[in-house]
């Protein structure tokens, strides 16, 4: 195990019932003036957005909306945020939704007071070194931003997708309630799904050795993922399948809690920017199609994690089966299990063909090569969107 710092700033209030705490939480924050930053109005539909509304009416402030946060969030409705906040003496901003509104509440919030383009931050050209404070109600269980420190916004001109990650983004809170989950679409949950089981994959899948307590998190996540995932599926309005969902979406990536002393993989997170940078695919649908592609791509540069992965997650039966069969059983059975929850399994089955490959390869390495698990040139991003065709 390596050295480490860890440090989670976010308050968490979990369960039924804890958004009417939300009007607190503001007051306490010393607020005047929020910025409530939603999306396409699914929260009006089902009546959170009033709720919100006569909770921070409780709390006394004003109230400056940024409604209509795009899935895969611009820099154009961010840039937006950010002058709204400035005309308007924003202290407080609020995000009231899934990972989307999230990301782009915390590129507002890290952008008001810098006084260059909020894009610097996201091409490295300009360090993060202060941010207006940030709450979020989650509406949508998957990419664990409530509880992290990292946003991806696209720059839909340059066709761009690119992340930061900042101590200064962190929610000071977050308001997990698992039945603001239950109007989530089938889609969508399977979307949710997708996304944590990938972010478990970037942490889980290392070279770094004896981390035995790391790695049996993140198989507990999985099993817990896979379980729960087809019982919210079934039965959407099932108070306990959302719940664990909801809980394994924040574990799986809240500022790397589940990895402390590990070196984390993060390449296909990298390929799968480039893809919904161009194609503007949901992320999780990408990495659905690349995930079981870059495992069979990898799995050679340890083979025991794969062996491991495909006895302890998967339960796989080991007896009779060479090293090489029961890894490879492993990844079969990710693809399978997406396959039957209705992820895609080809970038066909986006309408993606092989024109762009070049393109993306080269953007995706644009930084340096990715990846550590096994460390990927442009040669190598070019394969594993072949394999994904
Ligand atoms: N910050 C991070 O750590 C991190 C990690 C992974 C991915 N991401 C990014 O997050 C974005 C995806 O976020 P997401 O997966 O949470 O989805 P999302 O926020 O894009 O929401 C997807 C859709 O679900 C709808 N929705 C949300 N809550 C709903 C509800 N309760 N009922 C009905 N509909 C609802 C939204 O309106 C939207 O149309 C991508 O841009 C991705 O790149 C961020």
């Amino acid at each position: 195990m390596n050295s480490f710092d860890f440090h989670n700033p976010t308050k968490i209030l979990f369960g039924v019932g804890k958004l009417e705490q939300l009007g607190e939480q503001v007051a306490a924050c010393g607020s005047k003036t929020v910025l409530l930053v939603y999306g396409g109005g699914s929260i009006k539909k089902t009546g959170l957005y009033d709720r919100v509304l006569t909770q921070l009416a409780d709390a006394g402030v004003r109230t400056v909306e940024l409604p209509g946060v795009e899935p895969n969030p611009r820099v154009t409705t961010v840039r937006k945020g950010i002058e709204l906040c400035r005309a308007e003496g924003v202290d407080l901003i609020l995000a009231v939704g899934g990972g989307s509104v999230i990301d782009a509440a915390k590129a507002v919030a890290v952008g008001v007071p810098y006084e260059g383009d909020v894009w610097d931050f996201l091409m490295r050209k300009a360090k993060i070194t202060a941010a207006l404070p940030l709450g979020t109600v989650l509406t949508l269980s998957a990419t664990g931003s409530e509880m992290n420190g990292n946003a991806v916004i696209t720059n839909w001109e340059e066709k761009l997708k690119k992340s930061f990650g900042s101590i200064y983004a962190y929610p000071q809170f977050s308001i997990l309630d698992p039945t603001l989950t239950y109007t989530v679409p089938a889609d969508q949950t399977v979307n949710g799904i997708v996304d944590m089981m990938s972010h478990v994959f970037e942490q889980y899948f290392s070279l770094t050795p004896d981390t035995p307590l790391q790695e049996r998190l993140c198989e507990s996540i999985l099993q817990t993922i896979i379980e729960n995932g087809e019982q919210a599926l079934a039965d959407p309005e099932q108070y306990e399948a959302r719940a664990n969902l909801m809980l394994c979406g924040t574990y799986a990536l809240n500022g790397g809690m589940i990895s402390v002393g590990v070196q984390t993989d993060w390449a296909t997170h990298a390929i799968e920017h480039e893809v919904s940078a161009i194609y503007d695919i949901a992320h999780a649908a990408g990495l659905s199609v690349l995930f079981p592609n870059w495992m069979k791509y990898v799995y050679r540069s340890r083979p025991d994690r794969f062996v491991q992965f495909a006895v302890r997650v998967w339960n796989i039966d080991p007896a009779g089966k060479s090293e090489e069969e029961i890894a490879l059983t492993g990844i079969q059975a990710t693809r399978d299990y997406f396959t039957r929850i209705g992820a895609p399994a080809r970038l066909a089955d986006l309408g993606i063909g092989d024109s762009e490959i070049g393109r993306m390869a080269k953007e995706a390495v644009k930084f340096g090569p990715i990846g550590s698990f096994k460390v990927l040139h442009e040669e190598d991003v070019k394969a594993i969107l072949q394999l994904s065709l």
